[in-house]
């Protein structure tokens, strides 16, 4: 039997923290993380991923399949996470449903991407150059997971990269779990800078409305 129980603990840490932040409403959210060249954990469809147990991952072949005896089911979104191990090395892929990614989604969803540039932070994503851009791809959420996994993979390039959905969620992925959750972290905060940046922005026109 193949020993993963490091790569587990790893998973349910990062689990835990993203569940700190309340980034797993509802039952959202999946999370996998790399075991071998052909193997990895993924978390069991449904849960509440909140609490830490024994059933929170299961081992998947290079097909999204089980690859041990078990009753648990692999998340519904299995099938994005083998299109990035299959074509990439990466190590970690995580998914999250927050407020802030969907209305982005929604909002820039037209144009099929939201380009960051200017922000400090996009250095998280390895921009380094002062007119840097990220560009992060928008998709359509197709109900039916193989067209979705389908689009998706159109966006996969290299062993880091994140791709909103619209009105659903996040995926990124990275060589490593600390590279995954630091894109995870850096995306949902460039999301808030956005959001209330045209907020602030509404506020102050509708004041200078107001005074003229
Ligand atoms: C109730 S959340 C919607 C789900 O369909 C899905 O988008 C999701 O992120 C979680 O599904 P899961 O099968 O638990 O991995
Ligand atoms: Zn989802």
């Amino acid at each position: 039997m193949m020993d993963y129980k490091d790569k587990w603990e790893e998973l349910a840490d990062i689990k835990d923290e993203l569940a700190a932040r309340d980034w797993f409403m509802g039952t959202s959210g999946n999370l996998s993380i790399r075991v071998s060249s052909n193997r990895f954990l993924v978390t069991a469809s449904g849960k509440d991923k909140r609490k830490r147990t024994s059933e929170d991952f299961l081992l998947v072949d290079e097909n999204g399949q089980a690859a041990e005896e078990t009753h648990l089911k692999p998340s519904a979104e299995t099938l994005l996470h083998t299109a990035v191990y299959n074509r990439t090395s990466a190590g970690c892929i995580l998914h999250v449903h927050t407020a802030e990614n969907n209305v982005i989604s929604e909002l820039y969803g037209g144009r099929g991407e939201i380009i960051f540039k200017g922000q400090e932070i996009i250095k998280a994503f390895g921009k380094w150059e002062e007119d840097a851009e990220l560009r992060m791809p928008i998709i359509y959420n197709h109900a039916h997971i193989p067209t979705l996994a389908d689009e998706f993979s159109a966006h996969i390039e290299g062993n880091s990269g994140a791709v909103l959905i619209r009105n659903h969620g996040i995926t990124v992925w990275g060589t490593s779990g600390f590279e995954a959750k630091k894109l995870l972290e850096a995306s949902e905060f460039l999301f808030r800078y956005e959001l209330l940046l045209n907020q602030s922005r509404s506020a102050q026109a509708l004041n200078q409305t107001i005074a003229n």
